[in-house]
């Protein structure tokens, strides 16, 4: 917060208003989130399994649909979206998976190409048929995560953390204002676990790329997010900037038997 910035001086990227979420079985995923995220933030989301994480994060590109509630990205309401809107939304939505959804048997560079395919149509993807843009786009995307020289191996044959920078790539090929990390490094060992969340920081603070991510270790979330927020059951009990987060914070959210508070520590 240098020279007295905050981002909440930033215009606001995604807001939740008043939303909930209730799966069809009756499970509720998500309860009375109000959340303003901020354009070039980047958030950890935090919580225990089950707490919501994922739900919050897919509602966001509508890879799960809200109940009710509104939920705006970049000004405008998504909840309506259907056809060419929603298409346009998740084009301008990157998101990455704990199991990296590569094809294991496909060359890297085809798996970052394919970042585009939805770009293309059907017939000229099938045939690889990408513009000379793109394939000088896929190589700076990978240059971007430092994979470059494996443009030619099988996704197959590299290391967990190595195809988590792939579709990192991937992501990248869409020209994401957003980008949303699904437990990003659950897989990964320590070392590589650094590598994949500093591309993340990267794509944050060279492009300024919104980023979201769920994780489940707070000391990484302090490490690298400007903002950490917590779920329990669904509900946010927790939104501080990192500069006021103490680690001691977190022993309601991670606490099995606590019952949630109804938010007393908001803010
Ligand atoms: N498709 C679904 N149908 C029914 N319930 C679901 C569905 N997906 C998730 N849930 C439930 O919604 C709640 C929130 O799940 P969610 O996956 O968002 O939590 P999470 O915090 O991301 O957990 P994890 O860290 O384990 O991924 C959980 O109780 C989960 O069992």
């Amino acid at each position: 917060m240098k020279g007295g910035f905050k981002m909440s001086d930033r215009p606001v990227m995604i807001e939740f208003d008043d939303v909930q979420k209730v799966y069809p079985n009756g499970t509720v995923g998500l309860k009375d989130i109000d959340l303003k995220i901020y354009d070039g933030e980047f958030v950890a989301v935090v919580g225990l399994s089950g707490a919501g994480k994922s739900t919050l994060l897919r509602s966001i590109n509508r890879m799960h649909d809200v109940t009710s509630g509104n939920l705006k990205v970049d000004g405008q309401s998504i909840v309506g979206y259907k056809g060419k809107d929603l298409r346009n939304l998740r084009r301008s939505i990157g998101m990455i998976f704990q199991d990296f959804n590569l094809v294991d048997r496909a060359s890297v560079r085809r798996n970052v190409l394919s970042g585009k395919v939805g770009y293309y149509s059907t017939w000229k993807s099938s045939l690889g048929l990408f513009s000379a843009e793109d394939k000088q786009r896929a190589i700076n995307s990978l240059k971007r995560v430092n994979m470059v020289e494996k443009l030619y191996t099988r996704v197959d044959e590299l290391s967990g953390g190595q195809q988590q920078r792939v579709a990192i790539a991937r992501a990248l090929m869409q020209d994401p204002k957003i980008m949303l990390a699904d437990e990003p490094i659950a897989s990964l060992d320590p070392l590589t676990t650094n590598a994949v969340m500093d591309d993340l920081l990267s794509l944050n603070k060279d492009l300024g790329i919104t980023v979201l991510a769920n994780l489940h270790s707070v000391p990484l979330a302090m490490k690298y997010a400007d903002r950490i927020i917590g779920l329990r059951a669904g509900q946010l009990v927790y939104d501080k900037p990192i500069a006021e987060v103490s680690e001691d914070d977190f022993a309601e959210i991670y606490s099995e038997s606590h019952p949630v508070t109804g938010g007393a520590v908001h803010g």
